[in-house]
């Protein structure tokens, strides 16, 4: 007669604690892969994986062996294939820990009055400075970011550390200006560089409309903590980018309310 061992499947409140945290992380990593070509990859390997299990049963050696290295190697390659992604994750799980965040809270009950008031000086010369964008259909793209992460943006950035205004945020942007080809990034309530090359998303259900200047602005928000104000020169429409996902032609309202937010 059948003898199982039923003490294997006894219940306790950690196991249901560990079900609910495995479900947690895996419904994370789906956030931060969904609608990436990172989901192609992951089924491409899935089926590499399935097929190795089925040319072993067939016994088939020299498939086995094959596939069988792809096996053995499969962390690696893991790692560098979704090398952007993990790096999301753990930038996802560190941001509630953070420091900043701590001083967040610490403004939310002490001083949020007195915050809410230098914030809409701090982001008026911004949203100045997109209205004449949107009204002369100059594009633009006005990365936030959270943490300025020098590695990452002077490598291909012109270097300025300068106060925020309407009018430099203008002449940067103007076609003729030499620095008006790629990102200014917004770090520490200063402009800190200008022309930045930033990475491009690799999401594969944009509108057909958004071409490289959205991709840097969505892009940008994926790798790193920060957010992204992208002018369209082509019809003026002004979207923000934040944890990579866009929101398409937003009013001046709705922006002040983000920046407030986020910036
Ligand atoms: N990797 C990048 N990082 C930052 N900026 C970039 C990058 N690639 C292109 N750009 C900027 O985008 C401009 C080209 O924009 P493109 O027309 O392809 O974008 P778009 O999303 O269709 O926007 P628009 O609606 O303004 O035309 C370039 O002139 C450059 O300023």
């Amino acid at each position: 007669m059948l003898n199982l061992d039923l003490s294997l499947f006894e219940i306790t409140w950690y196991s249901v604690l560990d079900i609910v945290l495995v479900a947690f992380l895996i419904y994370q990593l789906y956030n931060l892969i969904r609608g990436t070509i990172a989901v192609n990859i992951l089924i491409g390997m899935a089926v590499i994986y399935a097929l190795y299990f089925v040319v072993k049963w067939s016994n088939m050696q020299l498939l086995t062996g094959i596939l069988g290295y792809f096996k053995e190697v499969g962390i690696i390659i893991v790692v560098v294939v979704f090398q952007q992604e993990i790096r999301r994750f753990f930038l996802l799980v560190g941001k509630n820990a953070s420091l900043q965040r701590n001083k967040a809270w610490w403004q939310y009950f002490f001083g949020r009055a007195q915050d809410e008031k230098n914030n809409y000086t701090r982001i008026k010369p911004i949203i100045d400075a997109c209205k004449i964008l949107k009204q002369t259909r100059t594009g633009a793209l006005i990365v936030f970011a959270k943490y300025y992460d020098e590695q990452f943006y002077q490598n291909s950035c012109e270097v300025m550390d300068a106060r925020i205004s309407k009018r430099l945020l203008e002449s940067i942007f103007q076609k003729t200006s030499p620095l008006h080809d790629g990102a200014v990034v917004i770090a520490e309530n200063k402009i800190k560089s200008a022309s930045c090359i930033l990475p491009l998303t690799d999401k594969v259900d944009l509108p057909p409309q958004f071409g490289l200047r959205h991709r840097a602005g969505i892009g940008v928000t994926e790798a790193n903590e920060a957010t992204a104000i992208i002018v369209s020169e082509e019809t003026g429409e002004i979207s923000y980018a934040k944890q990579g996902k866009v929101k398409m032609n937003i009013s001046f309202a709705e922006l002040e309310k983000l920046l407030n937010k986020d910036f």
